[in-house]
C-alpha cells in the first residue's frame, strides 16, 4: 500500500495535485519498494529479515523454536533451519529427543494439528481427545460430559499438552496465544486431581484446596463462571473471592468446605491479613495473565498470597500469552522442576487476527476518523481501547452525541454495579461498541468481538497483544486496527514488528523506521494525551460557562438598575 494511501485511511484527505510532488516521490521509489515490500510483508513462510526479529528467534538462541508445526498442515516454517527439519523427521515418528543441554528434554511428540514446544525432564504424552485424557487420568464421567455439555470436544494445543502435565501433579509454564483455551487447561485438571467436592470427601475439609488468582475481577468472575461449568452436577464450593465472601468464609466451618478460591491477589491478601483465610492445604496454585501478576504492581502481593500457600504438595502454574524474558525468569524460579510449554510462536498473536496501522496525524484526528469508520458497515460489537478512563467516558459519551447507537464504557473507575452491568450488556450482545481501557485488555472472552480498535496506542508490546486477543478467539477470524498519531511513532517500529510476525502486511516506510532504544520502549506508555477527546467540546464547554457567567451577571446588573430606581421612584414620591 502506498504510504498516502494508509494516511488517507485515517481520515486525513490528501490533495494529491496539490502534494504532486510528494505523491511522484513515493511512486517515484515504487518499482525498487514493491521488490522490497514483497520481502518485508511476509508470510509466515518467508524468511524474516534478522533486524526485523523482534523476538530473536531467527537466532535460534537457546534453541526456543526449534519444533515448531504449521498448524493443520505439519509443514515446519521455511524460517527454521536444518535442525528443524531434522527434529520434525523426529516429531513425525513421535519420539523424543535429547537436548544440547545434556539434561534437559525437548518433547517434539507433535501433532500436525498443534505448533507445541514442550521443555522440561519427563515430558508427560500429549492427548489426542478428552476421553484419552479421562480414561488415562481416571476422571469422573460427570466431569466429561460437562465438557461435552459445553461443545468442548477436542483439546486446543495448550489442553493437549498441558492437561497431562497438571495432572501428573508438575509445574508448568504455559504459553499459548490469546483465545486459545489456557482457562480450561488449568479448570480442569484442577477439578480432576481434586477429584470430589470437599463436602463428600472423608478428611478433605480443613480449607480450601485450590487458588486461582488472576489480575482484574471481571477476568476473576469470568475465570468463576467457567468454572461452574465443569462444577454441573457436584456439590463443588467454588469461591469468587470477594469482600462480602471474606467476611463469610471467617467462619471455620465455612471455610473449611470451600474447594477452589478464583479471586484478584489485594482482595486475598487483606483476607489473609486480617486472619479470615488459610492457605496451608493449597494443593494448585495458579497464576492466569502471570506476566501482569508478577509485574511491579502486584508481585508483592503475589509473592504474599505464594508465601502464606504452604502444603509441602504444593503444585503451581502460570499462564499467560505473554510472557517477556525478565518475568519468565521470575516465574521459573516459583516453580519446582517445571515443564515449560510454548504454543505457536512466543509472544506472537494468531494469524486469525487481520492487524493494521492507522496514521491519524495527531489526538484530535481520532474522533472524526472513528466516527467515519462507525458511519460506515461494521460488525458489532466492537471494542475500542483508550488510554485512561476519562478519555474512556469522554470517547463513549462523544459517539453517542454523534449518533453511534448503543455504546458503552468500562473502565475502573467506574462503581462494581457499573462494571458488572457493563460486561453483561456485552455478554447479551447489547452494546455495539464498547470502549474500554486496559482492564479489558486481558483474558476477557466475549465471543462474538470481530473488531478491535487501538484508539490510544497501546503502552507495551505486551499490552498490544492481549488488547487485539479479544478477537480472533477460539478458532474465529478477527481484525484490529491501531491508530497512531506522530506522537507514536517512535514506537510504531515495535508494535510492526509483531504485525509482521504474526503475518500481517506492514508499510515498508514503517519497517525502516529506528528501531526504539529501551528507554524508549519503556516510555510507549507515557505518552499524554488529553482528558476530553474532543477539544471542540472542551472550548463550547468553556464559552458556555463563560457565556453563562455574562447572563448571570446582565441578569443581576438589570435587577440592580430595576431595583435602583424604584427606590428613586419611592424616594420622589
Ligand atoms: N477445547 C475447546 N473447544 C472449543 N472451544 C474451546 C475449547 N477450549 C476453550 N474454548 C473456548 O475458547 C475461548 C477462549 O478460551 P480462553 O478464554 O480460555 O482463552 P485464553 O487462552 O485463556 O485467552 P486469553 O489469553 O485471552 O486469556 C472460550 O470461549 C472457550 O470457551
Amino acid at each position: 500500500m502506498e504510504a498516502f494511501q494508509i494516511l488517507s485511511r485515517g481520515g486525513v484527505r490528501f490533495d494529491k495535485q496539490r502534494f504532486k510532488s510528494d505523491v511522484q516521490l513515493f511512486n517515484d521509489n515504487k518499482t525498487e519498494d514493491d521488490g522490497k515490500k514483497k520481502a518485508v510483508s511476509i508470510s509466515l513462510d518467508a524468511k524474516l529479515p534478522p533486524e526485523l526479529d523482534f523476538f530473536k528467534y531467527a537466532k535460534g538462541g537457546s534453541g526456543k523454536r526449534k519444533a515448531i508445526h504449521n498448524e493443520g498442515t505439519g509443514v515446519s516454517s521455511s524460517r527454521q533451519s536444518g535442525t528443524v527439519r531434522k527434529r520434525q523427521k523426529v516429531d513425525d515418528e513421535g519420539q523424543h529427543s535429547d537436548s544440547d543441554s545434556g539434561n534437559e528434554v525437548e518433547d517434539n511428540t507433535l501433532r500436525p494439528k498443534h505448533r507445541v514446544t514442550a521443555k522440561g525432564l519427563d515430558i508427560p504424552k500429549p492427548a489426542e481427545t478428552f476421553e484419552e485424557l479421562a480414561e488415562r487420568y481416571k476422571m469422573t464421567p460427570r466431569l466429561l460430559a460437562n465438557l461435552r455439555e459445553h461443545n468442548y470436544k477436542h483439546p486446543t494445543g495448550v489442553q493437549a499438552h498441558g492437561i497431562p502435565i497438571l495432572l501428573e501433579r508438575r509445574d508448568l509454564a504455559a504459553i499459548s496465544p490469546t483465545g486459545t483455551g489456557k482457562t480450561l487447561s488449568y479448570l480442569l485438571p484442577v477439578m480432576a486431581s481434586l477429584q470430589a467436592p470437599a463436602t463428600s470427601l472423608e478428611g478433605a475439609g480443613s480449607g480450601v484446596r485450590a487458588l486461582i488468582l488472576a489480575p482484574t475481577r471481571e477476568l476473576a468472575h469470568q475465570i468463576h463462571n467457567e468454572c461452574l461449568k465443569l462444577a454441573i452436577g457436584r456439590k463443588w464450593r467454588v469461591v469468587l473471592f470477594s469482600k462480602a465472601v471474606a467476611s463469610t468464609l471467617r467462619a471455620k466451618n465455612v471455610r473449611d468446605k470451600v474447594d477452589i478460591i478464583i479471586g484478584t491477589p489485594l482482595r486475598l491478601v487483606a483476607a489473609i491479613q486480617e486472619g479470615n483465610l488459610q492457605l496451608n492445604n493449597v494443593r494448585h496454585l495458579i497464576l492466569d495473565e502471570a506476566d501482569r501478576l508478577l509485574d511491579n504492581e502486584f508481585l508483592a502481593q503475589v509473592q504474599e498470597v505464594v508465601a502464606a500457600s504452604t502444603h509441602p504438595d504444593m503444585q503451581k502454574a502460570v499462564f499467560s500469552a505473554t510472557l517477556p524474558a525478565g518475568v519468565e525468569k521470575l516465574a521459573m524460579g516459583m516453580l519446582r522442576n517445571p515443564i515449560r510449554i510454548v504454543v505457536g510462536l512466543k509472544d506472537t498473536p494468531l494469524p486469525l487476527i487481520s492487524q493494521s496501522l492507522t496514521y491519524v496525524a495527531d489526538d484530535t484526528s481520532k474522533l472524526p476518523s472513528l466516527l467515519t469508520y462507525l458511519a460506515q458497515p461494521y460488525n458489532p460489537p466492537l471494542l475500542v481501547f483508550t488510554s485512561t478512563q476519562p478519555r474512556a467516558t469522554s470517547l463513549a459519551g462523544e459517539l453517542t452525541l454523534n449518533g453511534v447507537p448503543n455504546v458503552d464504557c468500562l473502565h475502573a473507575g467506574m462503581t462494581k454495579k457499573e462494571r458488572d452491568d457493563s460486561v453483561a450488556r456485552m455478554r447479551r450482545g447489547e452494546s455495539w461498541v464498547l470502549v474500554a481501557t486496559e482492564v479489558m485488555a486481558r483474558g476477557m472472552d466475549f465471543k462474538g468481538v470481530r473488531e478491535v480498535i487501538n484508539y490510544d496506542f497501546p503502552t507495551s508490546v505486551q499490552s498490544y497483544i492481549h488488547r487485539i486477543g479479544r478477537t480472533g478467539r477460539a478458532g474465529r477470524e478477527g481484525k484490529a486496527v491501531t491508530y497512531f498519531t506522530d506522537s507514536d511513532a517512535p514506537y510504531l517500529k515495535s508494535i510492526a514488528n509483531v504485525l509482521l510476525q504474526s503475518g500481517s502486511p506492514v508499510a515498508d516506510w514503517v519497517l525502516k523506521l529506528p528501531k526504539p532504544s529501551r528507554m524508549k520502549k519503556k516510555q510507549m506508555g507515557k505518552v499524554q494525551r488529553a482528558e476530553i477527546v474532543n477539544p471542540a467540546r472542551e472550548i463550547g464547554r468553556r464559552d458556555a460557562i463563560k457565556k453563562r457567567e455574562m447572563i448571570t451577571a446582565s441578569k443581576r446588573r438589570k435587577a440592580k438598575m430595576q431595583q435602583e430606581e424604584q427606590v428613586d421612584s419611592h424616594s420622589e414620591s
